[in-house]
């Protein structure tokens, strides 16, 4: 009898244990309760007065019930104010019945008010919770290094801030539910018990057993809850490379291509749900239909045993399975809550990969203040690679003088852009170092190292912001005035103003789209405004119309002046205004010195020269 009894009870209890290994496993989530202790301690507190108040109502049920059948017989319990209050010692059965009703009524209004604030709580704590989870990985992601996001697909990095927090929100909230459940089932039972203790553990071996079944469904919908994450991931992005790339798709005529990956994914996260609807979903039917069977057989049991033989009076017998009747889905709600929250374990995976992402590719930064450019930039031997299999860079030996012009020249790949990506430290040498004035870029606070570049590139992000927000980016405090200089040695002023609404027409997304040229010259507007020392070009490749590309010529003239600047060229124009002209073959730098100097040698400069000559 005892080991039969046991197995089921075991196996309830197997599945909240298996609840709170996951709360072990996921310490690092679980972490952040500390900072908000009072609104999670609040939310529980409040469910557990509410199941005080759950048994309180059983009792008065109980007693309203004998009010009813045994009017004559006084309701009495063991504690003397419940009895005052329930007016044991009322002689008239109607007075009895009407403060017995009236208690049951305010206690019910006060439990289902206690309910209330347990759950609002509840969700205070579930969106404080996420939303530190958020910014924890805002955090995290912008203080790992740049190579990270090369090795990461961006629509898993949104699926997981977005769709994955989000179920991990849920998770949360099917724990604190648990609880509360949890709570009420230890009254139910307590009141079962102290009504017929033989009829509470015939109800439970039939319920246990009935839990038993249901519960070897848990295992599969664990398995199949990580096949749905990573479907989802795969999902969100192919999406968003579908939107991103919307043009190279419409150019390039695979719009075959992309619907059948598109609709492929879909199909696949179809899939992998169905699978875990199909036993998920069928939990609740199933156990109400065997639930009730069991129920109506226990009635039936129960009166012909109990009550015929004058062992328990009516009004307790109709308690006991009003409280059992409550206490079915209770049960159900538990292992239904406990199977949910291992649909989860996907998510929770995802979260904590992105929470507990490996130190190395933490970015490190120096202490040293960097105050300005002194005497000049210098790679030592500088060896780079953004993978450890193969160097994009090797052995670059090279000075970068202060307030001169470098220019970077050799064909597309050869690396001029890493290069140049070294000195405001998006990525670290994997051999060799780069000085600036003696002291190591590693040992340079990054902060005041970057205030003092400006980077203007091919690819400069336009934010969905108005025009005077994009050029003041980053140089917080800016004046109007400022923002209209900038602009205006930007030559970007004639189009701003032409713009529907000047400088506080939105760009972007979800504003007005900018040509190459304009990108740019917004580009050069707001790296003039931070008024750079050194100052880093990449010269756009793509071919821009001849007045454009007069206007930016002007304007980088004017934004180079008295700065060191490192320019990625493209145009002999720009060559020839050089200080000094490094030309890169595959990694390496094959000639370096002034503009004639190198063309005098007759070698790889002299030799791109001579093939943009003919090109022109
Ligand atoms: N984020 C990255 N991850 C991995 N490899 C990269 C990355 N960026 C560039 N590379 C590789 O490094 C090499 C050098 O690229 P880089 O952009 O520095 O060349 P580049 O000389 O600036 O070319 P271009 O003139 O076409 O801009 C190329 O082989 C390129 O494929």
């Amino acid at each position: 009898m005892h080991v039969k009894l046991s197995k089921p009870v075991q196996n309830i209890l197997k599945n909240l244990v298996k609840t709170t290994k996951f709360w072990q496993e996921n310490y690092l989530i679980l972490r952040e309760f500390k900072h908000f202790p009072k609104i999670a301690a609040i939310a529980l507190l409040f469910s557990f007065i509410a199941a005080i108040f759950e048994g309180l109502n059983v009792t008065l049920l109980a007693a309203f019930l004998q009010n009813l059948t045994t009017p004559n017989v006084p309701f009495q319990t063991k504690f003397e104010l419940l009895n005052t209050l329930l007016g044991a010692d009322d002689p008239l059965p109607l007075n009895r019945l009407y403060r017995v009703s009236f208690l049951l009524f305010v206690s019910a209004w006060i439990r289902s008010g206690l309910n209330y604030l347990a759950q609002f709580y509840t969700e205070i704590t579930q969106l404080t919770l996420v939303d530190r989870l958020r910014k924890q990985i805002f955090e995290k992601l912008q203080s790992v290094k740049i190579g990270y996001f090369n090795n990461t697909k961006s629509g898993e990095l949104i699926n997981t801030i977005t769709t994955e927090l989000e179920k991990l929100k849920q998770a949360f909230g099917d724990a604190a539910f648990l609880f509360s459940r949890t709570l009420n089932a230890v009254v139910y039972l307590t009141s079962m018990f102290w009504i017929s203790w033989q009829l509470s553990i015939i109800s439970l071996m039939l319920f246990s057993l009935l839990a038993v079944g249901l519960s070897t469904l848990n295992s599969r919908v664990r398995e199949a809850s990580f096949d749905v994450t990573k479907a989802n991931n795969n999902f969100t992005s192919i999406a968003i490379e579908f939107i991103n790339g919307i043009r190279t798709v419409h150019a390039f005529s695979t719009e075959d291509f992309e619907r059948k990956r598109y609709y492929n994914a879909s199909l696949k996260l179809v899939n992998h749900s169905k699978k875990i609807a199909s036993v998920w979903m069928i939990v609740k039917p199933l156990a109400e239909a065997l639930a009730t069977t069991i129920l109506v057989a226990m009635i039936v049991l129960a009166f012909t045993v109990f009550v015929t033989k004058g062992l328990l009076q009516t009004a307790f017998l109709l308690t006991f399975f009003f409280v059992l009747f409550r206490l079915v889905p209770i049960i159900q709600d538990i292992n239904g809550v406990a199977t949910h929250i291992s649909t989860m374990y996907g998510s929770s995976e995802v979260v904590k990969k992105l929470l507990e992402i490996d130190e190395l590719q933490y970015f490190h930064n120096g202490h040293i203040e960097f105050s300005g450019l002194k005497r000049s930039i210098e790679f030592v031997s500088v060896d780079f690679g953004y993978d450890s299999e193969s160097l994009v860079l090797s052995n670059i030996r090279l000075m970068i003088e202060r307030g001169r012009m470098t220019a970077l020249v050799g064909a597309s790949g050869a690396g001029k852009t890493t290069l140049a990506d070294l000195i405001p430290r998006f990525y670290d040498p994997t051999r060799g170092h780069v000085f600036i004035d003696g002291v190591d870029l590693q040992h340079l606070e990054i902060k005041s190292l970057r205030r003092k570049i400006a980077v203007v590139s091919q690819d400069t992000f336009i934010f969905n912001t108005s025009v005077l927000n994009n050029i003041a980016y980053g140089s917080e405090g800016a004046t109007d005035e400022e923002i209209y200089k900038a602009a205006q040695l930007a030559n970007a002023l004639e189009f701003i103003q032409e713009m529907p609404e000047g400088f506080n027409t939105q760009l972007g997304d979800r504003g007005v789209r900018l040509s190459g040229g304009q990108r740019q010259r917004i580009a050069i507007a707001r790296a003039l405004l931070r008024n750079p020392e050194i100052l880093i070009l990449d010269e756009a490749t793509s071919a821009l119309d001849t007045v454009s590309e007069k206007l930016i010529q002007e304007s980088i003239e004017k934004l180079s002046v008295g700065r060191t600047v490192i320019v990625i060229a493209h145009r002999l124009s720009t060559i020839v205004r050089a200080d000094k002209v490094v030309v890169l073959e595959q990694g390496q730098i094959v000639e370096q010195g002034g503009y004639q100097e190198l063309l005098d040698i007759k070698g790889k400069l002299w030799k791109y020269h001579q093939m943009q000559h003919q090109l022109n």
